[in-house]
């Protein structure tokens, strides 16, 4: 099917008109008939909702009318209201691990850098090795050979910062995989959304700017031994060490540079050129397109490395990119989790690698051309691990990566040692580079492309500051593409500090429908604090019974907490995994590449493993408490249903977390009902909890009550917060909750709240 564009339209409304035209049918090709209990043991009655048990229907896609006019359409103002309810998330994700962070900052009394213990191999290591079931001793190996071993393990910690100095970003995550079984009962959903789902969009954007504030995070620093790019990729888990902070890589504040490069924005749009676009047409699979990679103009080589790596066709956002973005213009691009959207950006730039001149052999220190940005260490090594299979042809063409947790020496004599093209990083080891490595800021100045990854999570307060300092330690004269799943509004308002303001704005998810995936059930299960463990057991449990091929993500508020959930399924014996900003670099590495190839394991996680993390084949995402946002749950979410498979999610809140449920009122979340608690079960979680370590249940007390109390409506009344912080001190057994710091709860704001013990 071809697409046309209508000519520009001037608007004078300041709201920045969207063009909207369909670009694609993708014809559904789900065959089940099949009505599979979703919980069957423990939602009994699920059967009673008739859509279980409904079934996806196929639809083949048709041109649009009028050949696919595109009508001007103004967003929506549930879109401007998104926008406005959004929760400022790198705060409450710094906020999360406060209490923690203030409770070393203690400790260590106001050092520039502070030694601390890595907890892989620390109490929670020893917990899970405790008692483990036979599933479990797959996790007592792995957390044997984990943790810091052989490193000496440093955190570095600004202490001239403000008085909170840079917090923690601490992110929680999970790992379910839903029951096989299970699979193919969101035949309400898919009926419910309709054709819809099968309807591709554009829109174009352009908006002005505005600046705010960040924070700094830290890194850890371990040696490294490794100076190939490709060993580099292969052993990143033999080079890091623990970290404290988060594998982002934070922003502090500034300025200067969003508000320097803020461009008004007038709502005028620049159209689509899209007389050479390759058409998008119908598809088995609704992430896919029709059109094939040699229909691009791609180069021979880049096509080889594409064929081997098993890509034949492009999904939908590649499709939809790729033309645009050869043409050299600066996208922002908007594609459900899991859809391609980090070939649609390596692609074009690899492509931008390939057309420039050669290296000159005199010199020293080649150009950096293509430069990737992403807010995690995992999603980095991963894009650049996939920009390496890319450039299987291109002997040439050098990548390497610089991130959190490596030793900055190693990556200067890395960089030294192979100059490389195309350089993937996370922003504030990037920053470090740019003003500790020599020659590296020249090196930058040949920056044709730069990449914001996750583009959302980039520009927000936590790694503002260093985006700022990298925009302005590159060429103006760029293109630059921006890629997410989410784009809220005020992305769109900001998006101008990187992008053109003649940058085109391509959203493949069709307004109107869900920034979710169809073919993932959503529900919730809403239960006070004292129930939510053993609930959180059974339905794990129930999960598994019905798929034992089962692939599952548990996550969790903070680090501290996704290490108590994980011992507590581990004496439990669930066969369990755990990834959080506490555990060392390597630990990281190895449960993730674990995890991507395994089945019948659970990753208890906390939001380090939210974003972009490629995990084939997840069956259940459980979300345990307050998602930070809208956006992370998405993200969260994401890591199932993944290149349109099938999937479940289950959030799992508080009666008084419910209000959240309206932040998501537009996805298809269902209330789920109860899963039955029988007295054993609940026993049996009662005597596990007795088996964890003090340590752990005071770390995850304080964690919590630091998270909660950055969550605004839940912290507005602080003595209701601390009622329900020991609720859930209670919850792990605790009636007396455990004494804080005073420093930590004066940090808080919460000295002389009664309830709250001392020490
Ligand atoms: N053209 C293609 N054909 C088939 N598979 C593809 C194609 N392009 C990418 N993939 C695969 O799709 C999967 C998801 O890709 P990717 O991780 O880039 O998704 P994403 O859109 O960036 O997701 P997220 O929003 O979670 O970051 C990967 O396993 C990738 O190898």
């Amino acid at each position: 099917m071809s697409i046309k564009f209508l000519p520009p339209l001037r608007l004078l409304n300041p709201s920045p008109p969207v063009t909207r035209f369909p670009l694609m049918n993708v014809g559904l090709s789900i065959n089940t008939r099949r009505s599979i209990p979703i919980f069957s043991g423990v939602f009994p009655f699920k059967l009673k909702y008739p859509g279980f048990s409904s079934r996806f229907s196929t639809r083949s896609f048709r041109p649009g009318p009028t050949g696919s006019r595109p009508e001007f359409t103004r967003r929506t103002g549930a879109e401007r209201e998104r926008g406005e309810v959004r929760t400022s998330k790198s705060l409450v994700e710094d906020e999360a691990e406060l209490s923690d962070w203030v409770s070393d900052l203690r400790t260590n009394s106001f050092r520039g850098r502070v030694t601390s213990e890595d907890e892989s191999d620390s109490d929670m290591g020893r917990r899970n090795r405790s008692k483990r079931g036979p599933g479990r001793d797959r996790d007592s190996g792995s957390n044997r050979g984990g943790g810091r071993e052989g490193f000496s393990m440093k955190r570095r910690r600004e202490s001239d910062s403000d008085e909170f100095g840079e917090p923690t970003r601490r992110r929680t995550e999970s790992t379910f995989g839903p029951p096989r079984k299970n699979r193919g009962t969101l035949g309400l959903q898919n009926e419910k959304r309709g054709q819809g789902e099968r309807d591709l969009w554009l829109k174009r954007d352009g908006k002005g700017v505005k600046g705010e504030r960040g924070f700094i995070d830290d890194d850890d620093e371990v040696d490294v031994g490794e100076d190939e790019r490709k060993g580099l990729m292969r052993n990143l888990g033999g080079l890091v060490t623990e970290e404290e902070s988060d594998d982002d890589d934070d922003g502090d504040n500034g300025n200067g540079i969003f508000e320097k490069n803020a461009l008004s924005s007038t709502g005028l749009k620049k159209e689509f050129d899209m007389k050479d676009r390759p058409s998008l047409s119908s598809s088995s699979d609704s992430f896919m397109s029709e059109t094939r990679f040699d229909q691009c103009s791609i180069s021979p080589l880049s096509l080889k490395g594409i064929k081997d790596a098993g890509y034949e066709k492009m999904t939908v956002v590649q499709a939809a990119t790729l033309p645009v973005i050869v043409k050299g213009k600066d996208v922002l691009a908007k594609a459900k989790t899991g859809t391609g959207k980090t070939v649609a950006f390596l692609l074009p730039s690899i492509e931008v690698v390939v057309k420039s001149p050669p290296l000159d052999r005199d010199q020293k220190r080649p150009p950096i051309i293509a430069l990737v940005i992403c807010p995690t260490r995992e999603l980095a090594t991963q894009a650049a691990t996939e920009a390496n299979t890319l450039l299987k042809y291109h002997p040439s063409i050098g990548v390497q990566v610089v991130i959190g947790g490596v030793r900055i020496a190693s990556e200067q004599r890395n960089l030294q040692a192979n100059p490389c093209q195309i350089l993937v990083a996370t922003p504030g080891r990037l920053k470090d580079h740019i003003e500790n490595t020599a020659g590296f800021a020249t090196r930058l100045m040949g920056v044709k492309v730069l990449v914001l990854d996750e583009a959302d999570r980039l520009l927000d307060m936590g790694f503002r500051k260093d985006i700022e300092k990298i925009i302005s330690a590159i060429p103006k004269q760029r293109q630059t593409l921006m890629f997410s799943a989410t784009v809220p509004e005020e992305v769109r308002q900001i998006c101008h500090v990187a992008l053109k303001r003649d940058h085109e704005f391509i959203n493949t998810v069709e307004e109107g429908t869900e920034d979710t995936h169809s073919k993932v059930r959503q529900m919730h299960v809403i239960a006070p604090l004292d129930k939510q463990f053993p609930l959180l057991y059974v339905i794990l449990k129930d999960h598994i019974a019905n798929d034992p091929d089962y692939k599952a993500i548990v996550f969790c508020t903070t680090a501290r907490v996704t290490g108590l959930v994980a011992g507590l399924l581990g004496e439990l014996n669930l066969n369990i995994r755990e990834i959080h900003s506490r555990k060392a670099q390597t630990y990281r590495t190895r449960v993730s590449n674990e995890f991507r190839k395994s089945r019948g394991l659970i990753l208890v996680t906390s939001d380090v493993s939210a974003r972009g993390v490629d995990y084939p084949d997840v069956t259940l995402v459980m979300q345990v408490g307050l998602p930070a946002s809208r956006e992370q749950y998405i993200h969260r979410l994401g890591r199932t249903g993944r290149k349109g498979k099938e999937g479940e999610g289950i959030l799992l809140l508080a009666p008084w977390e419910e209000f959240f449920l309206s932040t998501v009122k537009d996805l298809p979340l269902t209330k789920a009902p109860m899963p039955s608690i029988d007295p054993d079960t609940k026993k049996k979680v009662e005597r596990a909890l007795s088996q964890l370590d003090m340590n752990s249940k005071q770390a995850a007390y304080q964690a919590w009550l630091g998270y909660y109390n950055s969550q605004k409506k839940v912290a507005n009344d602080k003595y209701r917060l601390v009622e329900l912080a020991n609720e859930f001190s209670r919850s792990m057994g605790l009636d007396t909750p455990p004494a804080i710091p005073k420093l930590v709860l004066g940090k808080m704001g919460l000295r002389n709240i009664p309830g709250l013990r001392t020490k």
